[in-house]
């Protein structure tokens, strides 16, 4: 379990992470959203100890990380996949790991497979692809078995195996009751894998909630209507001043009424309806929306800049969050 209180770090003139405070809890998986220079790995770096807060405290298991005797039980962190000594093979550099930590060389064997990396783990190292070197990255994190662990983009770079096998794991030792923290640019893979999010922005806390509680923050995209009497529908959605649009699929695209009122309308008029559906913005639409003053460097568009708008959805291509 982390929990950040007050936390504070000035850079110079530059404050990095303003006054946060948040919990990650055990037995789910918790993603860490915020644009670009937000400050995720400035948070990340303080809670295991690599950088100082100006103010505030992290702490792991209620004690700050550096308190704890057994460092490597207490916080796994895949912080950077490629700090790895390149010359030396897989297993010699999990092996010295466990060694200067205390754990016994049986766990080595243990996470080589769990992260299936037996087949190279005597190999250098440094020929690793990406992949295989953020499969290491892992087998280290979980070397001294911990019970929080945290990854700062873990599935950069990696390929659609390697990013639903990370997902898998994630989940799995979340299931196994870890505290499990994650950041990443991706949102359609966090709306996959955390249940729970901490969103900043410009260093200041944006969220900390559900993914779901986050997406209902905004407004609904429209709603999605079948009908077998389009007539009917089509007046009806018209009188309740609402505006309809035909989709290829046959269902029609409602926008300017909410689901219970087109449902409660067409109870009314007798109209038969065969799906009445709430489309709801998607992670990644809710993020863009809630972050859009807390941008760093925003691009300049046609306007001259402003804030990001969210783009509108089309046709069937709408992406809804199944939770
Ligand atoms: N060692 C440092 N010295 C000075 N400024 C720093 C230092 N580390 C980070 N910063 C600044 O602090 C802010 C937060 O940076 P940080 O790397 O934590 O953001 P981030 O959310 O991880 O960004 P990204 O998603 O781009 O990795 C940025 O403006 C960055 O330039």
């Amino acid at each position: 379990m982390i929990e950040a209180v007050g936390l504070r770090k000035v850079y110079g003139k530059k404050v990095a992470v303003h006054d946060l405070s948040f919990t990650v809890r055990p037995g789910i998986v918790t993603g860490f959203l915020g644009p670009n220079g937000s400050g995720k790995s400035t948070t990340m770096r303080m809670i295991v100890g690599l950088d100082r807060p100006t103010a505030g405290q992290a702490l792991v298991d209620g004690k700050p990380f550096a308190a704890h005797r057994a460092p490597l039980s207490t916080v796994g962190a895949l912080l950077d996949a490629k700090a790895v000594h390149t010359g030396r093979s897989a297993h010699k550099h999990l092996l010295a790991m466990a060694a200067t930590a205390g754990v016994p060389r049986s766990r080595v064997d243990e996470v080589v497979d769990l992260v299936g990396l037996r087949e190279v783990a005597r190999k250098r190292a440094g020929g690793f692809s990406l992949g295989m070197g953020q499969r290491l990255g892992i087998a280290s994190a979980l070397l001294g078995d911990p019970s929080t662990v945290l990854f700062d983009e873990p599935v950069n770079g990696l390929d659609p195996d390697g990013i639903l096998w990370i997902r898998n794991l994630m989940k799995e030792l979340a299931r196994q009751g870890r505290a499990v923290f994650v950041s990443s640019h991706l949102m359609s893979e966090m709306a996959l894998t955390a249940e729970h999010l901490v969103v900043i922005g410009k260093g200041r806390l944006i969220a900390d909630e559900s993914v779901k509680a986050f997406v209902d923050r905004v407004q609904p995209r429209g709603v999605t209507v079948r009908s077998p009497q389009v007539e009917q529908l089509r007046e009806l959605v018209a009188a309740e001043g609402g505006q309809l649009a035909a989709m290829d699929d046959g269902s029609f695209d409602v926008r300017g009424l909410s689901a219970e009122s087109i449902g409660d309308a067409a109870a009314r008029r007798g109209v038969a309806l065969h799906e009445l559906t709430t489309v709801k913005a998607s992670l990644e639409e809710a993020f863009m929306e809630l972050t859009a003053n807390a941008v760093e460097y925003q691009a300049q568009g046609p306007a001259g800049g402003g804030p990001l708008t969210v783009p509108e959805p089309s046709g069937r291509a709408r992406e809804e969050v199944a939770r």
